[in-house]
């Protein structure tokens, strides 16, 4: 995948027109603004595992979309049935690229299925084909209405929380806007909408260690610090870039009247919810201080296939990110020899957890501690908007 000159609107992850996929990356930011052409899925697998591209919902969209690219030009000699498997090993080789985010496998599951049931009622393979290409340019479009709704909802929500405060002071973690989705954002899409709304007093973004994708400098960056803050500057967003070991300390000062963070994968008992490393202990201090903790997310960040967190595949990432500087590209800072427990996510119970915002609207607790997550997600189709 070479780089490309273009450099469309900032803050667009994901380039897309049918028979061609840029993406933006994300290593570079925000010194450099660099989109690598995408053309197949193998490009689309390198992407996602070197985290050119990351964040649950646009590693979905961009893993889709590398194989519609992929597939667009592609002379296949075969019956339906023949295009129809040769997609869905396709997408099995891409969810292997990183094994957390539910978002790419319940997206190849539902397109998998798109395929093969459209190769049962049809003789042309080129229907199979756009079929799918179809259905991958459908998750781009909406990504971008559901991740507004995400914001309009939260904002609604926090602010009926936070009764007698005319602003708030909202604390997120890691990146979960528009570099993490095909737009908006989803945890940053609320505070989009609450400075929107003139109820944001500030954000405070956290620098997320210990990914460190600095583009061969001497500082050390990392998704907080490069990515939330180069979207909350790029929105003129009033905020405040804080370590993540500030946060105990910014809590007691009673500078955060609510926290909201993204999601990887919400388990089915509602009561277990993987997001980046860092996001347990921020509930953990968030209890401790009386802060409302928020998880936001789309309904596809959510798996009704695993009842709790134990059963969440937890990603560990290379000990160069945090033995050798800029991203484990650089120079060797930390001593030889030293073990490294390098996993870059964690689990957050629901007891820690005020509510759940999706874009069907927000997730709350019944008596026990813990969400009734199917009967939301079963009663989404029939509802319209809730709060
Ligand atoms: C809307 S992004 C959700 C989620 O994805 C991020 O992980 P990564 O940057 O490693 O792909 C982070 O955990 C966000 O909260």
């Amino acid at each position: 995948m070479g780089e490309s000159n273009e450099t469309p609107e900032a803050l667009q992850a994901i380039c897309y027109q049918r028979g061609s996929l840029r993406l933006l990356d994300q290593r570079k930011l925000p010194l450099e603004s660099v989109y690598l052409n995408i053309q197949d899925s193998k490009d689309g697998w390198n992407a996602i595992r070197d985290m050119v591209v990351r964040g649950a919902p646009a590693i979905a969209i961009a893993a889709a979309l590398s194989l519609a690219v992929e597939i667009h030009s592609l002379e296949f000699k075969g019956a339906p049935a023949d295009a129809a498997d040769f997609i869905v090993k396709k997408l099995e080789f891409l969810v292997s690229s990183r094994p957390t985010a539910v978002n790419l496998s319940d997206a190849a599951t539902k397109l998998g299925d798109l395929v093969q049931n459209t190769s049962e009622t049809t003789t042309e393979v080129k229907t199979v084909f756009k079929a799918f290409v179809e259905a991958a340019e459908a998750m781009l479009e909406n990504d971008v209405a559901d991740n507004k709704a995400i914001g309009s909802h939260g904002a609604i929500f926090l602010r009926k929380k936070s009764e007698g405060l005319d602003k708030l002071c909202v604390l997120t973690h890691c990146n979960t806007g528009s570099l993490a989705t095909a737009g908006y954002g989803t945890a940053l899409g609320v505070i989009r909408a609450l400075h929107a709304g003139g109820y944001l007093d500030k954000a405070f973004c956290t620098e997320t260690r210990p990914f460190n994708q600095a583009k061969f400098q001497a500082i050390w960056l990392s998704f907080g610090s490069r990515l939330t803050a180069y979207e909350l500057v790029h929105d003129k967003i009033p905020a405040t870039l804080v370590t993540d070991s500030a946060v105990a300390a910014l809590m007691k000062s009673g500078s955060v009247n609510a926290v909201v963070v993204g999601a990887d994968r919400i388990a089915a008992n509602g009561s277990d919810t993987a997001n980046k490393i860092g996001t347990y202990s921020l509930a953990l201090c968030a209890k401790h201080h009386g802060v409302q903790f928020y998880v936001a997310a789309p309904l596809t960040s959510i798996d009704l296939s695993i009842s709790s967190g134990q059963q969440i595949v937890i990603e560990e990432r290379s000990p160069k990110e945090l033995l050798n500087s800029e991203g484990g590209l650089g120079k060797q800072v930390a001593a030889s020899g030293i073990a490294v427990w390098n996993p870059a996510f964690d689990v957050t119970p629901a007891s820690l957890i005020t509510a759940i915002i999706t874009e069907k609207g927000v997730i709350t607790k019944s008596g026990d501690d813990v969400f009734d997550i199917k009967s939301f997600v079963e009663s989404t189709s029939k509802r319209l908007t809730i709060e």
